[in-house]
């Protein structure tokens, strides 16, 4: 029926703002994010993160907190996204403009969601009060959420 493909998502977060990027091209060009991408061959899901982290953002962290899975259909699509959510309190490094995502920082109470993907508003509280989560979006075209599951676990 679907075949998956795994996918990193990765919010640095620091008491009352959030470091998300403006995707520059590709999928989900125009919205605002977290920064994340493919799980290569070879390599972890957490080491998948970080290097992802890195390349669009110019960050590295020490600990990677692992809150939540969430799987996307697409309606008319065949491969589901299953993305790995982590979320990092710490970092080294200046946040870089990449190729891919132009980072800026966010106010946790000024979180542009109109820019967004639907999905996130939420499970962003899940995120910031650092709730394990499970989630299952269904979408019709990018920006139509049609069901959606989405529950607090003690495992992801
Ligand atoms: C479809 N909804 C999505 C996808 C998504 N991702 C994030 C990571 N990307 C590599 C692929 C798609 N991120 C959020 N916040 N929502």
């Amino acid at each position: 029926m679907f075949t998956s493909k795994l996918l990193t998502l990765v919010l640095v977060v620091q008491p009352g703002r959030v470091l998300l990027g403006m995707k520059k091209r590709g999928f989900g060009a125009g919205k605002w994010n977290g920064f994340g991408g493919k799980v290569e061959h070879g390599e972890t899901i957490e080491q998948a993160a970080r290097r992802e982290l890195l390349e669009e953002s110019g960050l590295t962290v020490d600990t990677l907190d692992k809150l939540g899975n969430i799987k996307f259909e697409f309606i008319g699509e065949t491969e589901l996204l299953d993305v790995h959510i982590f979320r990092a309190d710490s970092f080294h490094g200046e946040p870089t403009e990449s190729d891919e995502m132009r980072p800026q920082w966010f106010d946790c109470d000024k979180i542009p969601f109109s820019q967004m993907w639907a999905d996130d508003i939420l499970w962003f509280p899940m995120m910031f009060q650092k709730k394990k989560f499970l989630g299952y979006f269904k979408f019709q075209g990018h920006d139509l959420i049609v069901e959606h599951k989405l529950e607090e676990v003690n495992e992801v």
